[in-house]
């Protein structure tokens, strides 16, 4: 048996033009476990209504942070790749859940390298159905239709990873110890409430207020993205030392009419700024890499709030990207998983 890795991330379109984000945001919100409705209702709704008003504006949003390389997103993915495969011995390759580095791609990669046993590891730090599930899924597909002898060894979301967490807190930390600050926003990218019930195991124990996400010990957390985003969020201001009050967990980037995850991002940091929050620092555990979400939404925008309602400074942590020590984790994840199958073998 040879070994190979899989990193798969969301993905981005191959230019910021609002042709290629139409093309791209149709294969993406098509989902059904991004948008978990009927297929007519979901053709409806993305087909007839969000593909004929957002890519303009989305477009517009990529352009300006789009780099002379391509999309932050896959740049910042693949230098990570190559770090990791500069640490493990296995061949490493990269995909995306949608847009053209397409998973199918990534498996073929690997294979033509002679490999027949792979690890998908999702670059997501907490499990969700639009990310960790969807990846998963996808990859049974295609090896079920494509690849029927390879084996694949899926990769659990890694939030309570003792080494993600030290990883996690030193890239803040180096943001933190030179700065005044008054507090920290740990925005997560929100997903709708729904998304948590169908996730929940132990159907519906899940209140979505946050109390039942700190009990420890709950079979559900295993699926349930809100425990993960406030567990990643305790375990760092635990290990840097922030004191109650200084630091909270929100979530950003909601679309339609739904209820998301609360409380939402951009109305804390309005909140916050009119009620005399002037000096904030916010970081995004939910991206691995910087994108979108991270440079756009909150760099610019949520930047431009928080000024707007009497906020004066606004500090952006960067997203892991492609430090060496995050590479470390992940190389460190594919030795725990090689030495085991050696072991069982
Ligand atoms: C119903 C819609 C969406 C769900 C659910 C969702 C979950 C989700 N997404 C990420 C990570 C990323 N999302 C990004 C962009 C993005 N996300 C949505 C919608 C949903 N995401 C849209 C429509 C877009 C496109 C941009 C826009 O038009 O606003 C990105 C950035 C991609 C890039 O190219 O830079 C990331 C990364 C997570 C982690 C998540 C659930 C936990
Ligand atoms: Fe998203
Ligand atoms: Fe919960």
């Amino acid at each position: 048996m040879s070994k190979g890795i899989l990193l798969v991330n969301l993905g981005s379109p191959d230019s910021p033009s609002p042709k290629d984000v139409k093309k791209y945001l149709g294969e993406f919100l098509m989902d059904e476990r991004v948008i978990d409705v009927p297929l007519v209702a979901r053709t409806i709704l993305v087909k007839g209504i969000i593909l004929n008003t957002r890519p303009k504006a989305s477009a517009a949003a990529y352009q300006k942070i789009w780099w002379e390389e391509g999309s932050p997103l896959i740049v910042l993915s693949e230098r990570l790749q190559e770090k990791v495969q500069q640490k493990v011995e296995y061949p490493v390759a990269l995909a995306m859940r949608y847009g053209s580095m397409t998973i199918k791609k990534g498996l073929q990669e690997l294979v033509d390298k002679g490999c027949t046993e792979i690890k998908t590891i999702p670059l997501y730090p907490q499990f969700a159905m639009a990310t960790t599930e969807t990846i998963d899924v996808k990859v049974d597909e295609l090896v079920a239709k494509h690849f029927p002898d390879i084996k694949i060894t899926r990769t659990p979301a890694f939030y309570n990873r003792e080494d993600y967490i030290n990883v996690l807190s030193k890239s803040i930390g180096e943001t933190l110890n030179d700065l005044d600050y008054d507090h920290v926003l740990f925005s997560y990218h929100g997903v709708p409430e729904r998304h948590i019930r169908k996730s929940d195991i132990t159907n519906g124990n899940c209140q979505m207020n946050g109390k039942c996400c700190f009990k420890m010990g709950s079979k559900q957390h295993e699926f349930c993205y809100r425990h993960q985003c406030e567990i990643t969020t305790v375990n760092v201001a635990k290990k840097l030392g922030l004191k109650n009050g200084t630091y909270s967990t929100t979530f950003q980037s909601r679309l339609g009419f739904d209820p998301w995850l609360k409380p939402y991002t951009d109305r804390t940091i309005e909140r916050m700024g009119k009620a005399g929050t002037k000096k904030m620092a916010i970081v995004t555990p939910a991206f691995v890499s910087d994108c979108l979400e991270t440079l756009e939404e909150i760099a610019m925008e949520g930047e431009e709030i928080f000024h707007e309602m009497g906020g004066k400074e606004f500090t952006v942590i960067p997203c892991l990207n492609d430090r060496d020590d995050f590479a470390e984790v992940l190389s460190t994840m594919v030795e725990e998983w090689a030495t085991a199958e050696t072991k069982a073998v």
